[in-house]
């Protein structure tokens, strides 16, 4: 298939899910104890929390209306048929996928959402599930620790606290394996679909730009080993972009980027060699209109800081912090001998300019041997990631499996190759859901 018509299908896009689950809820993570086996029809839909330095990221799952009847009937006809009496059903749950954000400044917005949403599910507020059990909530990044007491004070949930590193890498594997149309190469304001060969997928370096830079080599599935990170990341753009141009949002400051020239306070080659190409004067090769130095200008212009213009600085910035983010990203790739580097994070949020510079340094740095790829859902690596680790503790019905088909998805993206007014490419949108077919295996305790 044709990039081209890759890029096309996406327009449709949408990931349909299998959730499986497993084993007898009866450790301390259980969210029900089962006096009776219909304690488990009726299940609390799960999500998952990233409680990152900059952003909350919140993956939820909800069933449709009509899905608890086809996991009874499902239930019933395998207990009909024998299937039950300890066994495994595998009732299928039709639902959608949610995935939604917020600052972590603004943590009680988080919390009025879930509550707004009853995501808690039917137990509702300070509950405590049969069996005298805390309901637990997997839980990632650094503020499931941080957190943790106001989760409990408000809820009565338990984070049950999933490694920031491991979730990464769990929801990096699960949507490139799993999600088609998930990853794309953006050069030259080209944006193609690579369909990743599952069997072909490793090793890759994932280069997680949130407030900081994590970048892990990964081998497999849970083999990985974080190999360098960088402070100059994305908690670097937003706080001194606000501090430099008083903008109130992330979203205006990439606005402002959108609009700005960074040749203003970026110094040239050209400034410094009078207009000429170094490369025309030297071996080195840089080209008149190659950055010498980032807000270079700025020590030589007799100007303070309002002389300069919000959108030149932002520029300035974002190219700065995008391009050093790059260089970095290779250097470890070339140490490692990596050709693919995989790029995640919601400071990138599907920005064309970021990616643009990020792909050029890259390019440009390994000439042409390594290939920066980007995430449609970049920003949810690690809420995946603790969303699917529930599998791994063998309980309830949590865990996302592999795509059963695609359905057109609700809210229209603009053409990959149509120019759009504002920076951004194809970001998933707010709150978006996605349909999903979802496979829940449960042990099922006759009593
Ligand atoms: N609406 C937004 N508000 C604030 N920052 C945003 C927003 N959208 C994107 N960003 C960018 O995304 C970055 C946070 O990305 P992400 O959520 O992946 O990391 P994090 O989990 O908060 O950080 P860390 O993993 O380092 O703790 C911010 O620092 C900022 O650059
Ligand atoms: C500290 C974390 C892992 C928290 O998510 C992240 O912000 C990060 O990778 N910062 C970069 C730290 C460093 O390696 O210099």
């Amino acid at each position: 298939m044709s990039s081209a018509q890759m890029e096309d299908q996406s327009q449709n896009q949408s990931v349909k899910c299998t959730e499986i689950g497993g084993s007898e809820r009866d450790s301390e993570n259980n969210m029900s104890s089962s006096t009776s086996r219909f304690d488990y029809y009726d299940p609390i839909s799960p999500w998952a929390l990233d409680i990152g330095g900059s952003l909350i990221k919140l993956v939820y799952f909800s069933r449709e209306d009509n899905s608890l009847e086809n996991y009874l009937g499902k239930s019933v006809a395998a207990e009909n048929t024998g299937v039950l009496n300890g066994c495994t059903t595998h009732p299928v749950l039709n639902g959608q996928l949610h995935f939604a954000k917020f600052e972590t400044t603004k943590i009680n917005e988080c919390l009025d959402f879930i509550e707004s949403k009853q995501i808690l599910g039917s137990c509702g507020r300070h509950q405590e599930v049969s069996g005298g059990k805390t309901l637990t909530i997997k839980a990632t990044g650094g503020g499931a620790y941080k957190f943790a007491n106001l989760f409990k004070e408000k809820f009565g949930v338990r984070l049950d606290k999933e490694d920031e590193m491991d979730c990464l890498v769990a929801g990096a594997n699960f949507l490139l394996k799993a999600v088609p149309h998930e990853a794309f190469t953006y050069l030259d304001n080209r944006k193609e679909f690579v369909q990743i060969d599952p069997n072909d997928l490793f090793p890759y370096l994932l280069v997680n730009i949130g407030s900081g830079v994590s970048m892990i080599k990964v081998d497999g599935d849970g083999q990985f080993q974080r190999v360098s990170g960088t402070s100059i990341g994305g908690g670097t753009f937003w706080g001194l972009g606000r501090l430099l141009t008083k903008c109130q949002s992330f979203d205006e400051l990439l606005e402002l980027s959108h609009r700005g020239n960074n040749r203003v306070i970026d110094m040239l080659v050209g400034d410094i060699y009078g207009g000429l190409d170094y490369s025309k004067v030297s071996k080195i090769g840089l080209s008149a209109t190659a950055i010498a130095s980032s807000f270079g200008k700025a020590i030589s212009d007799k100007k303070e800081l309002q002389d300069y213009k919000p959108e030149d600085i932002a520029r300035s910035l974002l190219r700065l912090i995008s391009n050093n983010i790059g260089q970095i990203a290779y250097l470890n790739a070339l140490l490692h001998g990596l050709k693919r580097i995989i790029f995640g994070g919601f400071f990138i949020r599907g920005h064309e300019y970021t990616m643009d510079t990020i792909s050029v340094a890259v390019q440009f740095w390994s000439k042409g041997e390594a290939k920066a790829m980007f995430l449609r859902h970049e920003g949810f690596l690690g809420a995946l990631g603790a969303f699917k680790s529930y599998e791994k503790h063998g309980f309830g019905g949590l865990m996302v499996d592999h795509l059963a088909e695609q359905t057109p998805i609700v809210s229209p993206r603009p053409h990959p190759n149509q120019k759009v007014n504002g920076p951004f490419t194809e970001e998933l949108a707010d709150n978006e859901s996605i349909d999903c077919s979802v496979l829940s295996v449960e042990t099922l305790k006759l009593t």
